[in-house]
């Protein structure tokens, strides 16, 4: 399988203290990886170079086969924020219609710079791919139903629940069809509900072919990925699946594999 992102012996050093020590990692393309850590581990700092906006100390990252940061993966790859990055005195979908405008993305869909997937429906398929015939356009529409938005395009933003907002910044992300997804703590402050539901639009959009990559220190999240790379301080403390992790440990839960992890290392894994 194809590699998506690439990192190597990454040495990150941030206000004088070691954020990333000698990590090594593989995404594989079409995954859905989850960087699990606590608070402090190092998982913002991972994917800020990832996207090539982190100063190194060491070792490198490539991202589809470039250095991370090159100018052509600006495109190819999307990142989403703690931070909301839209609009609040704009609708819903005056605010995906606004960063459509400035990525070149057609409102309606099938109809943009790519060739492939006129026919698909906007409502029960999420964005695809890009496949051999070059990357496809996401538009406004199946961007709102994607995120399962199109209910609300006509709300103000100031008005969103916050799981909401936290889906809105999502489609203005999926716009740009991009081929890797970085979501740095997408379901922080959510309530269980809010959490299933958008942990269930990750893995759509990595059904559709898209690799994402996704930050939460919510241990119990880890069980809706396909990979899982435990961090902590500084550290890769496990690369593992959910599976293996538990059955490596011996324990139930990922909260449990984890703490297990931290007291015993992971030479202490059963
Ligand atoms: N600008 C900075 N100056 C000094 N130290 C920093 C800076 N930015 C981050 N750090 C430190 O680097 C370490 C890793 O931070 P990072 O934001 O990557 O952690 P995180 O795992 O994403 O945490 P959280 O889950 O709380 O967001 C932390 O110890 C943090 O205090």
């Amino acid at each position: 399988m194809e590699t998506a992102v690439e990192v190597r012996k990454l040495r990150v050093v941030r206000g004088g203290r070691t954020a990333l020590d000698d990590v090594d990692l593989t995404v594989r393309a079409g995954t859905l990886t989850g960087l699990l850590g606590p608070s402090g581990a190092g998982k913002t700092t991972l994917m800020r170079a990832i996207l090539g906006v982190q100063v190194v100390a060491g070792g490198g990252v490539t991202v589809l086969g470039r250095p991370a940061g090159s100018p052509e993966l600006r495109r190819r790859v999307g990142y989403v924020t703690q931070a909301p990055s839209v609009y609040e005195d704009l609708t819903v979908e005056e605010n995906l219609r606004y960063f459509a405008r400035i990525l070149g993305v057609p409102r309606r869909s099938g109809a943009g710079r790519a060739e492939s997937a006129a026919h698909e429906s906007s409502t029960d398929r999420p964005p695809r791919r890009a496949g051999a015939g070059g990357p496809r356009t996401v538009s406004v529409d199946e961007a709102l139903d994607t995120v399962g938005l199109g209910g609300h395009r006509r709300q103000m933003v100031r008005t969103l629940s916050g799981g909401e907002l936290s889906r809105v910044s999502l489609a203005t992300a999926l716009l740009g069809s991009p081929e890797l997804l970085v979501l740095d703590e997408p379901t922080v402050g959510l309530d269980p509900v809010l959490r299933d539901s958008l942990w269930s639009t990750f893995r759509r959009i990595a059904a559709s072919g898209t690799t994402l990559l996704v930050s939460s220190h919510v241990m119990d999240e880890a069980v809706r990925c396909d990979r899982l790379v435990l961090l902590r301080a500084a550290r890769v403390l496990a690369d593992t699946t959910p599976g293996e992790l538990l059955r490596s440990t011996g324990t139930t839960s990922a909260d449990e594999a984890f703490l297990h992890l931290v007291r015993h290392g992971p030479e202490g894994t059963r």
